[in-house]
């Protein structure tokens, strides 16, 4: 059983596949999926995306300085919204950041993270890399790395990593597990190049899996390969 793990989610687990804003059936599923996991005393961080809020490049005209901002503004908006829905659902959460100052944001800092950890909390990274032209994937993997985490889960809506993308081909092939220089020598875009170059660097285990698929998580963090796993050799 892993016990300190990072989670990757997009903004579109809040929302449903292609949908904006928040989706009370996915919000209730996710809750239930943390609250699993939290009651196992796991030392849980979580990077959340904004896709279900503005992406950099839904801004069509606009610099990708700017429109990159608002798309970093909306992981701490989810984040915020997660934070009270989990502490109404019994979930001590506290959400930390680098980008922005406000009542119910802590500062990134160390020392306190294990703190957290140590009290209990789920801790939300929130803002990315705190950077325009990245993506919260690669927020996930330094988080992960600086939370010294066994194993970054990304939860999507697919099942793993495929030879090419699922959802365009119907003949897709799954990998049970791949390396790290496989899924960037065959540019595979389930997640950034950056993302895999940080976790190889740091031995960062990465483990791809369906988020919608009821109790994933709690058998991911029971070590459960419910995915792909993406390992050094
Ligand atoms: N080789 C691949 N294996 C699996 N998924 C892939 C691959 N290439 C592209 N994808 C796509 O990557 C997407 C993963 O998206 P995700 O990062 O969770 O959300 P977002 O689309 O919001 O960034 C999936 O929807 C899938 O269709
Ligand atoms: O380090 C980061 C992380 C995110 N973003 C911006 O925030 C948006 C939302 O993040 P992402 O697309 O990763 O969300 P997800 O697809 O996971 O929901 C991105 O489109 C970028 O515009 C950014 O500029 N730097």
């Amino acid at each position: 059983m892993y016990k300190r793990v990072l989670l990757k989610l997009s903004g579109e687990v809040l929302s449903g596949e292609s949908q904006k804003g928040f989706s009370e059936d996915h919000v209730e599923y996710l809750i239930r999926e943390i609250k699993a996991v939290s009651e196992y005393g796991v030392k849980l961080g979580i990077v959340i995306g904004a896709g279900n809020l503005f992406r950099g490049r839904d801004f069509e005209g606009l610099r990708p300085t700017i429109s990159d901002q608002i798309g970093m503004l909306g992981t701490v908006i989810n984040a915020l919204y997660l934070k009270d829905r989990f502490e109404h659902a019994g979930i001590r959460t506290v959400v930390v950041s680098q980008i922005v100052s406000l009542p119910s944001v802590k500062l990134i800092n160390y020392d306190d993270i294990d703190l957290y950890f140590d009290a209990g909390y789920v801790v939300i990274f929130a803002g990315g890399t705190s950077n325009p032209f990245f993506t919260t994937d690669t927020g996930a993997a330094l988080r992960a790395v600086e939370m010294k985490a066994e194993l970054l889960i990304k939860g999507t809506k697919v099942s793993g990593i495929y030879d090419k993308d699922p959802k365009v081909y119907n003949d897709a092939v799954k990998y049970s597990v791949i390396t790290y220089d496989e899924a960037i020598e065959k540019g595979l875009k389930i997640m950034d190049t950056e993302a895999f170059s940080i976790c190889k660097r740091y031995n960062m285990k990465i483990l791809v899996m369906n988020f919608f698929e009821n109790n994933n998580l709690i058998k991911a963090i029971r070590g459960d390969n419910v995915g792909t796993l993406v390992v050094p050799k």
